[in-house]
C-alpha cells in the first residue's frame, strides 16, 4: 500500500482527501496532520468518516513523521508549503500541493496576485501544473505537482480547447463563476455565516481575484473574472464569454477535445453544479451566439472534487503509475 501523509487533514479538502483515500485500493493514510485540531480524534472533526477512521487522531506537525510516507498531499492555507518546503520536498517522495504557492510561473506573478513575496522562487520551476486534461504526460513524469483549485479548473476546462483551436479571441475573456460556501474553507466568518449566505447571491473579489492569474496562464489571454457566492455547500459553475473568431461550433470543439477523457462530459444541456457533487466529474457545454459574435462556454464541477481533493488524487494516481481513476467517481450524488 502507498502510505499517504496529509497536511491540512482537518479542513474541508483534507476531509475529502481522507474520504477518497479510505476507498482507494492502493492507498492508506499514514499521518493526518492538523493545526488547531491536532490531538483531536478524526471522527470528532469529520463525523462522516467515523466508520473509516474510528480511533485515529490528528497529529501535530512533526516532519519526522513524514519518513513513513510514499506520498504527501498538502491542503494548507496559501504560503504554508513555501515555509515547509525543505521538509516536504524530499527526493523520491511524490508531493501534491493544493495551495497556490507553486502554481504560478514566476515569483513576480505570485507577488502581484497574492500581495506577498514568494519565499522559494527557486522551486517554482520544479512543479508541474496539476490539470491532467492538459498536462497528463508531464504529471506522470513529475514528483511535484501544484494542483489548481476550483475556479481555475472550471474556467480552464471550459475555455482552453477553444483557445487552442483559435475559436475565440484570447483578449477580453470574461469569466463569471459561482461557488458553494465550502470553497471558503471550514472556518466560518461573517461572510460565510448562514444568515449572510442563505437566500442571497453576491459577487466578491471585483477586478482583482487571485485566481485570475491562473486563468490567464491556462488561456494565454486576458481575463476579467468575477466570483460569486451561492447558497449551497458545494459546487462551482463557471460561465465564460469570449469574442468568437469565426463561426466554429464550440460544442463540437469541446467534444473533440475531451473525447476519451474519463472525467469530462460535454453535453447539450446547461450544466448544474449538483450533477457533479461528490464526484470528480466536470460537465461542460458551449454555444456560439451569432447575433452578438460571442461564444459562451460553461463548466460545472464540485469545488471539493475536481476542484480540489479529486484533482489531487487523480494527479497522485498518475504520478504513481496507478489507474488514473482509482477511488474517483464520475457520478454525482443527486438530487
Ligand atoms: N475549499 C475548497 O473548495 C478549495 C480549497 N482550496 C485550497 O486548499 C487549501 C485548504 O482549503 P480548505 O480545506 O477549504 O481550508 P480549511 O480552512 O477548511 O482547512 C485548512 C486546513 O489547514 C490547517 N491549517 C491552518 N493553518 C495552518 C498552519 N499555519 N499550519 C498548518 N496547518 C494549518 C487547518 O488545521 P486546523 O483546522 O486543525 O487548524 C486545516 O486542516 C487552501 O489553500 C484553499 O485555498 C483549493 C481548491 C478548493
Ligand atoms: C467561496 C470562496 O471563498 N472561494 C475561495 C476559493 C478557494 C480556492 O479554491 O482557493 P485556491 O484555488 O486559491 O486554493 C476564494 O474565492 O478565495
Amino acid at each position: 500500500m502507498i502510505r499517504v501523509s496529509i497536511l491540512g487533514a482537518s479542513g474541508y479538502v483534507g476531509g475529502e482527501l481522507m474520504r477518497l483515500i479510505a476507498g482507494h485500493p492502493a492507498m492508506e493514510v499514514a499521518t493526518a496532520f492538523a493545526s488547531s485540531n491536532a490531538g483531536q480524534r478524526i471522527a470528532s472533526v469529520h463525523p462522516h468518516l467515523a466508520l473509516a477512521y474510528p480511533e485515529t487522531a490528528f497529529a501535530a506537525w512533526n516532519p519526522a513523521l513524514l519518513s513513513h510516507s510514499d506520498l504527501i498531499l498538502a491542503a494548507l492555507p496559501h504560503g504554508e508549503t513555501q515555509r515547509l518546503a525543505d521538509d516536504l520536498l524530499s527526493p523520491g517522495v511524490a508531493f501534491v500541493d493544493l495551495g497556490a504557492d507553486f502554481r504560478l510561473s514566476s515569483a513576480a506573478e505570485f507577488e502581484r496576485w497574492y500581495g506577498e513575496r514568494h519565499a522559494r522562487p527557486d522551486l517554482l520551476d520544479s512543479f508541474t501544473y496539476g490539470l491532467p486534461e492538459f498536462f497528463r504526460d508531464e504529471i506522470k513524469r513529475s514528483k511535484r505537482v501544484a494542483a489548481p483549485g476550483c475556479y481555475p479548473t472550471a474556467a480552464s476546462l471550459a475555455l482552453r480547447p477553444l483557445v487552442e483551436v483559435g475559436a475565440i479571441e484570447k483578449q477580453g475573456i470574461v469569466v463569471d463563476a459561482a461557488s458553494g460556501v465550502s470553497g471558503a474553507g471550514r472556518t466560518s466568518n461573517a461572510g460565510t455565516h448562514f444568515c449572510t449566505v442563505d437566500g442571497s447571491y453576491r459577487a466578491y473579489g471585483l477586478l482583482n481575484h487571485r485566481h485570475t492569474a491562473e486563468m490567464e496562464l491556462t488561456t494565454g489571454g486576458t481575463v476579467l473574472f468575477t466570483p460569486h457566492l451561492m447558497a449551497a455547500s458545494r459546487g462551482i459553475l463557471a460561465t465564460c464569454y469570449a469574442r468568437a473568431s469565426g463561426s466554429d461550433d464550440p460544442l463540437a470543439i469541446l467534444r473533440d477535445a475531451y473525447a476519451g477523457e474519463p472525467f469530462v462530459h460535454v453535453g447539450d444541456m446547461p450544466p448544474e453544479t449538483k450533477w457533479a457533487n461528490g464526484s470528480n466529474a466536470a460537465f461542460l457545454t458551449a454555444r456560439l451566439d451569432e447575433r452578438t459574435g460571442t461564444l459562451v462556454t460553461l463548466a460545472a464541477i464540485d469545488n471539493l472534487g475536481k476542484g480540489a481533493a479529486g484533482q489531487m488524487i487523480q494527479c497522485a494516481n498518475l504520478m504513481l503509475g496507478l489507474d488514473e481513476g482509482a477511488s474517483l467517481t464520475t457520478m454525482g450524488v443527486y438530487p
